[in-house]
């Protein structure tokens, strides 16, 4: 349900950002341009390069207008006159007086009731730092609400996500601390609980009775870019399966919620975690594939190899993709396995969970015929928004042989890849206090306990580093940790439709 955003100050750290930029500017403006934010809000942008009000502003407008189809002018030169720039280095004491200055003129020209919202989009290593200056300043000390918005990576292993939470903690409750994982603002994401239990003919049959087994593969085309400083040192596993893999995982495995709250939702998805076999080093070695990309080509155009790439080290060991085997040991899923696949300069930028449904008790019509397929739900979370089911059927006329159809219904084409959406759902959930579709502490830590068991192995005694071409869909063991199982990856749609 939407529902109207409440009178705020946002203060953007990192504003001149690539993340401000390109995602949270647009998305601020779309809820303003469909009207959930009134005039009654203010942005304060922080960083420390050299600008006035009116410069930012500019920017602001630009940035909006570059990265939003069809926005009018008048209306984002009026969204952008909501925008303030502070020029400050956020490790510096004094200059949170001055911000203390501006957001108390803010607060009564926009009449907030001291309301603020605080979005850190800037580099992990202050992500501490910042909280405590808000507090120790005494900026967090007004009548309204405070919250705060966390972006990833929260933390690189369990130690360090758990110092920086009891440093943010010390400044924030938990209940005002929003650890941002976009994939949960993807209304597919979203749409996994509605679709799980708005239907009884699925909730009734999402067992380990009825279900074989579970894939999610989230596929890639871009290489590392620009990011080699920051990606060298998570890798696949860090940037993508701790965190986004392991929250559709979540989505998929929870037990319905007594409600529809958020600590009932959240209740659920750590129990899924809780349930998650934490791997011994030889179980490492077993389910989880490490890969990086060598050279190849991705639609038609030659891409270097991962060791090629900007500021990567010639001799990087750093995974640019992952398999693994995952199982949830409780009633509901033992014996099911959980594939799951991610990693850069794949063939196709394509989001999908495929849940595989097991076979009816007799073969009485796939006995004597290979077009047979296993009955398939697809949820497919991007580039299209949709959800299909493959069923069996006869073929028309005078035969006995099967045809795979597939129901499918398209929620949206594919549109802008990586576009605001996300953002705007959570940014819409944050001013609200619906703390959902972000991250409690809890499945973080546990996340982390998960994760770190795979980095020790591999740092330790090793599990060896396979390679895959650019453009292929990952290495030859990946596909093995399936065979080995009687099973193989389903191509995601779009590679279907692309090659
Ligand atoms: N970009 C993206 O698509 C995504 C980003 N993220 C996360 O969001 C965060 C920001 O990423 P991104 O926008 O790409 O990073 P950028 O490097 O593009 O931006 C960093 C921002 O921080 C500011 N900054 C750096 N040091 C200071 C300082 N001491 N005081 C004040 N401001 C400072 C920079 O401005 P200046 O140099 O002028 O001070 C700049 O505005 C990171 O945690 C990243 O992991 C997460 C998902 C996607
Ligand atoms: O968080 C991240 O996600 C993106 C992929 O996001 P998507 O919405 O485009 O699927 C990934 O490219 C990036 O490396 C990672 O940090």
């Amino acid at each position: 349900m939407i529902h109207s955003i409440p009178n705020a100050s946002i203060v953007i750290f990192g504003a001149t950002g690539d993340l401000a930029h390109r995602k949270l500017f647009p998305a601020l403006y779309q809820l303003y341009q469909k009207g959930h934010m009134k005039e009654n809000f203010s942005v304060v942008g922080v960083s420390r390069k050299e600008y006035s009000h009116e410069q930012f502003q500019q920017e602001v407008y630009e940035a909006v207008n570059e990265h939003t189809p069809g926005t009018e002018s008048d209306k984002v030169k009026k969204f952008a006159s909501h925008f303030y720039y502070l020029k400050m280095d956020v490790t510096s004491e004094p200059s949170y007086h001055e911000l203390e200055e501006l957001l108390n003129v803010l607060d009564r020209d926009y009449q907030t009731n001291g309301n603020r919202l605080y979005y850190l989009a800037m580099a992990p290593r202050f992500f501490g730092t910042i909280p405590t200056f808000l507090k120790s300043e005494g900026i967090t000390n007004t009548e309204g609400w405070q919250r705060i918005v966390i972006e990833k990576p929260f933390g690189h292993d369990l130690p360090s996500a758990t110092k920086l939470n009891e440093e943010i903690q010390q400044s924030f409750n938990e209940d005002d601390i929003y650890r941002i994982d976009h994939y949960l603002g993807k209304e597919m994401v979203q749409n996994i609980q509605v679709i799980r239990f708005g239907n009884a003919i699925f909730e009734s049959i999402w067992n380990n009775k009825y279900i074989d087994s579970v894939q999610i593969t989230s596929s890639e085309t871009l290489g590392v870019e620009d990011r080699a400083a920051y990606y060298e040192k998570s890798g696949a596993l860090l940037d993508m399966v701790q965190n986004h893999m392991l929250q559709m995982v979540m989505m998929v495995a929870m037990e319905p919620p007594g409600e529809l709250k958020p600590e009932h939702i959240r209740d659920e998805k750590v129990k899924v975690l809780r349930s998650l076999r934490f791997f011994n080093e030889e179980e490492v070695r077993k389910n989880v594939i490490r890969g990086q990309y060598t050279d190849g080509k991705i639609k038609g155009e030659s891409v270097p190899a991962y060791l090629k790439e900007e500021n990567v080290d010639p001799e990087s060991k750093t995974e640019t993709f992952v398999a693994a085997k995952l199982f949830i040991d409780n009633f509901r899923w033992t014996g099911v396995p959980f594939y799951i696949r991610t990693g850069k300069r794949m063939a196709v930028k394509s989001t999908e969970i495929v849940i595989q449904f097991k076979q009816g008790p007799m073969a009485l019509y796939h006995a004597n015929t290979e077009k047979y397929q296993p009955n398939l739900l697809r949820i497919h979370i991007q580039p299209d928004e949709g959800v299909s089911l493959t069923l069996n059927a006869k073929p028309k006329g005078d035969t006995s042989d099967l045809l795979p159809i597939d129901m499918t219904y398209n929620n949206k084409s594919a549109t802008d890849m990586n576009s605001p959406e996300a953002y705007e759902k959570l940014l819409h959930d944050c001013l609200l206090g619906n703390s959902t579709y972000f991250t409690r502490w809890d499945e973080v830590a546990l996340s982390w306990e998960f994760i770190d068991r795979i980095t020790k192995t591999w740092n330790g005694t090793g599990a060896p580093i396979t390679y895959y071409n650019s453009g292929s869909m990952g290495p030859q063991e990946a596909e093995q940790l399936l065979y080995a199982d009687g099973h193989s990856w389903w191509e995601p749609t779009k590679v279907r439709e692309e090659c």
